[in-house]
């Protein structure tokens, strides 16, 4: 939007700050003055032209909302834009100004003056005839196939809102619509060479072309969606006074050992560094160091990985949202906290516009292509099962990893990997599990479940023994938190804090250890310090950002979540 407008309405997206300016499409959509208003201005890109015999309806968006804005172009002023000189066509970026018509009647528009005063009668496009296009009205100029909204829609909020004021009083409504006076062509287009088609592409073609794939209304939603969620986490953390922090990208050491590190290498002959640097693989080690001196840290970070793994649940570069609990002795600390994170994110995210949109476009979607998208993603009903597990009252199971074992055990004949003992859960077992123990019948929803105390061999050197293991063997306090169809979603632990302990278990994972810090060193005597000066009991997780947004939005594919996916042999722009 050009022009800042007051609404006197609610706050548009529940962020709480009360009535803010109109300045983007989702805005001016919302927004019923009760009145016509001149000299509202409109920025954003063409989704699609439909003609009638008098006017043009261009639909808008400015990837604010999932659904555009309506805009009406007289049939002569749109004809001032056609070839040779650039046109209002699919996908090209427009300016437009007219008069904003969102939710008054068509007994009574009057015109609320902004600037150049707009006489209804001399305005094209303002008379309140213009509406819809029949449904054997539309024809595209494009030459594409029909759009999604040539085909008469639902009602967006605003119309339905619309409609529902002039029910009220008693008298027909007409669409919330911008009617264009003004037009002004900022970065034209050629629609027969514009790769995203108003039909519906497989979400492997798009991702073949992912420097435009942010421009498909279920996309550019799920990136907002991403948005909020990073919203939601900072004030989530900053509420539970924790500290956010920049952890480092290259690291001098492969924190979890399992060789899985991208190396950093400079184009010259010579190391940059002297020495190897890594890609980060996590920022725990360094979140530790943060924690001894700011108390709970946190941080939304890139995270590489290595892993040739070719599956809809790995990614090359990811980003991991890991915190860090100072002063906390007991591990049921650190997983309340990650219970309560996820739930105020679920909370948080169900009040805004963009998984709000997601909801409810699914189930008011008419146009066959969006559906076919819609198809794509998880069922709705299982959707709500995950979202009123994450949000539940209810404290999420927990089990230790023994007792999963002896759970896996009588089905072992359903799983392709035996449950044995002593090996990792393989991702069939974590489902399992995850819908077996995480199914609340009473609430009808999936709980999370967190698996603890994993045997000591298969974790990381700096996880602290149990203190009670089980008959089976030494374990550590740790844990996974699993859910359906996904599997691992956050892995956390205790960490181990003193110093003697701590350097008989990198011994037992066969790391060296270091007398003491060097400097330009790679090796863990940095880490070893922490546990020198002041090191109190402390823990923390790590957790999938871009796992857990294709939970909540029933994504399949990790790679759909994030708008440029790295994964094995593929990093394409
Ligand atoms: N911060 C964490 O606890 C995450 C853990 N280092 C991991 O990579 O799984």
């Amino acid at each position: 939007m050009g022009e800042a407008i007051r609404s006197g309405g609610g706050d548009g997206d529940g962020d709480g700050q009360g009535p803010r300016a109109i300045r983007t499409v989702a805005d001016l959509k919302e927004w019923q003055p009760g009145s016509l208003v001149s000299d509202v201005q409109v920025c954003g890109w063409v989704r699609s032209v439909r003609k009638s015999s008098s006017v043009r309806f261009v639909d808008i968006t400015d990837g604010s909302s999932m659904r555009p804005l309506q805009a009406v172009v007289d049939k002569t002023l749109a004809a001032e834009y056609v070839s040779p000189r650039p046109g209002i066509m699919t996908s090209a970026a427009v300016r437009l100004k007219g008069v904003w018509h969102g939710g008054a009647s068509r007994a009574a528009p009057s015109v609320e003056s902004r600037g150049a005063s707009l006489a209804r009668s001399s305005t094209p496009g303002t008379q309140p005839s213009a509406g819809k296009p029949g449904p054997g009205d539309p024809t595209h100029s494009s030459g594409q196939a029909p759009s999604p909204s040539a085909v008469p829609g639902p009602p967006a909020q605003a119309e339905e809102a619309a409609c529902a004021t002039g029910a009220d009083l008693g008298q027909a409504s007409i669409t919330a619509e911008l009617r264009v006076s003004e037009v002004e062509v900022l970065g034209s287009s050629d629609p027969q060479t514009y790769p995203i088609q108003n039909k519906y592409q497989t979400p492997e073609s798009l991702r073949a072309m992912s420097h435009l794939r942010p421009r498909t209304p279920i996309n550019s939603t799920l990136l907002r969606l991403r948005s909020d969620a990073m919203a939601i986490l900072g004030q989530f953390f900053s509420h539970e006074q924790f500290q956010q922090t920049h952890p480092p990208i290259i690291t001098s050491s492969d924190c979890e050992g399992a060789g899985e590190a991208f190396t950093v290498k400079s184009g010259g002959t010579s190391d940059f560094f002297r020495d190897p640097k890594y890609l980060t693989v996590s920022s725990q080690l360094h979140l530790e160091a943060l924690a001894q001196a700011l108390g709970n840290v946190w941080a939304l970070s890139p995270t590489f990985r290595a892993e040739q793994s070719d599956t809809s649940r790995h990614l090359s570069e990811f980003y991991m949202l890991e915190a860090e609990m100072s002063f906390v002795q007991d591990m049921d600390e650190v997983m309340d906290l990650a219970q309560r994170m996820l739930a105020s994110l679920a909370t948080g995210l169900g009040q805004r516009r963009a998984s709000r949109e997601l909801e409810r476009h699914r189930l008011d979607s008419r146009d066959p292509a969006e559906r076919l998208a819609f198809e794509d993603l998880v069922d709705a009903k299982e959707l709500r099962q995950r979202w009123r597990g994450l949000m539940s009252p209810i404290r999420w199971p927990r089990v230790t990893y023994t007792e999963a074992i002896g759970i896996l055990e009588p089905a072992a004949h359903a799983f392709e990997h035996k449950p044995v003992w002593g090996s990792g859960l393989q991702s069939e077992h974590e489902k399992y599990l995850a819908e077996k123990i995480g199914y609340d019948e009473a609430s009808d929803a999936f709980l999370p479940i967190f698996v603890t105390q994993y045997p000591r061999d298969i974790k990381a050197f700096y996880m602290p023994q149990s203190e009670r293991p089980p008959p089976q063997g030494q374990t550590v306090d740790c844990f996974d938190l699993l859910v359906p169809n996904l599997g691992e979603l956050a892995g956390g632990s205790m960490r181990e804090y003193r110093l003697a302990e701590l350097e008989d278990n990198m011994r037992l994972h066969g790391l060296e250890v270091p007398t003491h810090r060097k400097a330009r060193s790679n090796d863990m005597g940095w880490y070893l310090d922490l546990r020198r000066w002041g090191c109190p009991p402390h823990g923390g997780f790590g957790l999938g950002f871009d796992r857990l947004l294709s939970y909540l939005t029933g994504v399949a594919n990790v790679r759909d979540v994030v708008p440029f996916p790295r994964h094995f042999e593929r990093c394409d722009c």
